[in-house]
């Protein structure tokens, strides 16, 4: 399902932010703090309302459908998706099936086949019963993970969804989003790891789009230098050839 950003404005803080994310694509959303990459986000998953511009989802206004059509959709993992009551990880993850739910619908076998296996992907079927409260900070992310997993949506959106997790989660998390065929917008701070599994990249500054296009064609020394003022090489990975960065280390923050 397409992804459309059109002129997208939120007050002071987003101006203009149009891109297209087609139908299967990775997209990363990279920038330094506070550039707009979670608002941009916000928009998308209908917790913002912008001031201006349009966001379609396969052609039609977002914010012109019923919110629970949206929420059959598009799945979010956010920086604000916290669990507040003690409930199980089977629990929290079946939430993801709710707005494929009628009222008061009783789980399928068909839902709990679909949240067994969003359990396993992620690697915590193990912790099935135990207390979301009671897990680790990387755990945890997976658990949410798998419950946007269980709404099987055609819009994926992750808010730096490597948070907390160690680097074998970080690679098997992102492989699996480009494995299952459906669109990804992902804010993700490592730059090495969007430009090994992003199709696109869009550099955000001071709440515009500064740069964007594939990653051989965005991280280059001269945006890294103007956006994240750092000095960075640009090599190419021994075995898949994506762009890699070897950043020049630094004292002080300039
Ligand atoms: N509700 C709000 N009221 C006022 N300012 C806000 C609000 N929400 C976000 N901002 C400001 O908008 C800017 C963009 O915030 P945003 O969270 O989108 O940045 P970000 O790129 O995701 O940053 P980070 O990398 O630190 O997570 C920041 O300066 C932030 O302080």
């Amino acid at each position: 399902m397409d992804v459309e950003l059109d002129g997208l404005a939120v007050r002071h803080i987003l101006h203009d932010i149009t891109l297209t994310a087609r139908g299967g694509e990775v997209h990363g959303i990279v920038g330094p703090n506070g550039s707009g990459k979670s608002t941009t986000l916000r928009c998308l998953y209908r917790a913002l309302r912008p001031t201006g511009g349009v966001v379609r989802l396969g052609g039609r206004d977002l914010h012109a459908v019923p919110i629970r059509d949206t929420a059959r959709e598009l799945a979010a993992l956010t920086q604000d998706s916290h669990v507040e009551f003690d409930f199980t990880v089977t629990e929290v993850v079946a939430m993801g099936r709710l707005p494929h739910q009628a009222g008061f619908d009783r789980e399928t076998d068909e839902d709990r086949a679909i949240c067994a296996d969003a359990l396993s992907r992620m690697d915590v079927a193990h912790l099935a019963d135990r207390s979301y409260l009671s897990l680790s900070g990387g755990e945890r992310q997976r658990v949410l993970i798998a419950r946007a997993l269980a709404q099987q949506p055609k819009v994926l959106l992750l808010d730096e969804p490597t948070n907390h997790l160690d680097i074998s989660h970080q690679l098997a998390v992102l492989a699996l989003t480009r494995s299952l065929g459906v669109t990804v917008l992902t804010v993700l701070h490592d730059l090495n790891l969007a430009a090994a599994y992003c199709d696109r990249i869009h550099v955000l500054d001071g709440g515009r789009v500064v740069a964007g296009g594939k990653p051989a064609d965005v991280l280059v020394p001269q945006v890294l230098r103007d956006v994240f003022h750092v000095e960075a090489h640009v090599v190419p990975h021994p075995t898949s050839g994506v762009p890699q960065l070897l950043f020049e280390h630094q004292e002080v923050i300039p």
